[in-house]
């Protein structure tokens, strides 16, 4: 299906910009900041070799390298799309190319723990404005993205106090730019709230598809078997990389430990009123959740707008 988007900004709002990490986020972020002449110059660096092969092949940026230090030289803007846990690392790997005045940002699904990692390893004047865009699949690496992932979703900036005012702006309009409606809040907040809508659905996905496969009644083939029903969309959540989900549930630690532990106590209110016939508790509960699904969907917010680009004033 063709790529419904709009028309290219005469002027790019970043001259140079080096993406981090070239799998769903990294890669659909160049292939939307090309479409819409985002950047003059996209950088792609990976620690990948196959993964560079593939972006070389795909035509998605300008320029490759697994080195980070060379990736970031003279770069505006720098964004780190690799999992959470190797965002310290690739942080200390790349500072010596880092431009004074340049902007660093980051895409990871936990704030307070990236902010912590990265900070320390930023020189003087370099400008850091994480970044979350609340979009993805359960699928990963280069093929995987697509340049319409960020419509019609949000984007939390979580920049830290004191963050320069005209770099907040810019990482702003960047998002802004893809189709994201941006939204600004702590560290702290985003991973409190992240950690019930995002993080422990995630983990229920997980426990309940493993829990499923590991019974000795139902066997591997009857889970698939009869996966067409609500099962089945735990399995896609539950398809999701590895590497990225590990590093969220250790990252956000607290923050999901407090979740669960109220989940715990909801679903022991669940467990005693379906023991006592309580009907009336079990009605109640799904009678409000199924107007929230609702509320959602009217609100547009479960599909991104496909006439994103049509309407946009950037031409
Ligand atoms: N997948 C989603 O749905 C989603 C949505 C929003 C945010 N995020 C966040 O985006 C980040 C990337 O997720 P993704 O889904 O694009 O992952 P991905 O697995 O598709 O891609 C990650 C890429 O990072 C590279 N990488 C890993 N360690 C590296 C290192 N030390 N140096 C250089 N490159 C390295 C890998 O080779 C890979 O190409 C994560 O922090 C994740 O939390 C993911
Ligand atoms: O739709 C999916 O596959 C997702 O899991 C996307 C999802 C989410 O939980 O909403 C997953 C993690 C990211 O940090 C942001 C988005």
């Amino acid at each position: 299906m063709p790529e419904r988007l709009g028309p290219p900004r005469a002027t790019p709002l970043f001259g140079r910009v080096a993406l981090i990490g070239l799998g769903l986020i990294g890669s659909s972020i160049a292939r939307a900041a090309r479409h819409l002449q985002l950047a003059g110059t996209i950088v792609a660096v990976d620690r990948s070799e196959e993964t560079l092969a593939r972006v070389r092949e795909l035509g998605i940026a300008d320029e490759v390298t697994a080195d980070a230090a060379a990736g970031v030289k003279d770069a505006d803007l720098v964004i780190l799309c690799v999992p959470v846990g190797a965002c310290g690392s690739v942080a200390e790997a790349m500072r010596p190319g880092l431009k004074p005045g340049s902007i660093v940002s980051d895409v990871g699904s936990v704030k307070k723990s990236v902010l912590a990692q990265v900070e320390p390893h930023l020189p003087e004047g370099v400008h850091f404005v994480p970044a979350h865009p609340v979009a993805g699949t359960e699928h990963s690496g280069p093929d995987a993205g697509f340049s319409t992932l960020f419509h019609n979703r949000w984007c939390i900036l979580t920049p830290p106090d004191g963050a320069d005012e005209a770099a907040v702006e810019r990482v702003r309009e960047f998002w802004a730019s893809m189709g994201s409606n941006v939204e600004i809040m702590s560290a702290q907040h985003h991973d409190l709230v992240l950690a019930i809508t995002s993080h422990v659905p995630h983990l229920i996905a997980y426990n309940i598809v493993g829990t499923a496969a590991d019974l000795e009644t139902v066997t591997q083939s009857e889970v698939i078997k009869f996966s067409a029903g609500g099962f089945r969309d735990f399995t896609r959540i539950a398809a999701s990389d590895p590497t990225m989900w590990r590093d969220i549930f250790l990252h956000n630690r607290e923050a999901v430990l407090e979740m669960l532990g109220r989940l715990n106590e909801d679903i022991a209110y669940l467990a005693r009123a379906i023991r006592w016939g309580e009907g009336d508790k079990l009605f109640e509960l799904f009678t409000r959740t199924r107007a929230i699904r609702r509320g959602i969907i009217s609100e547009g917010q479960d599909a991104p707008d496909p006439d994103f680009g049509r309407r946009r004033g950037d031409q």
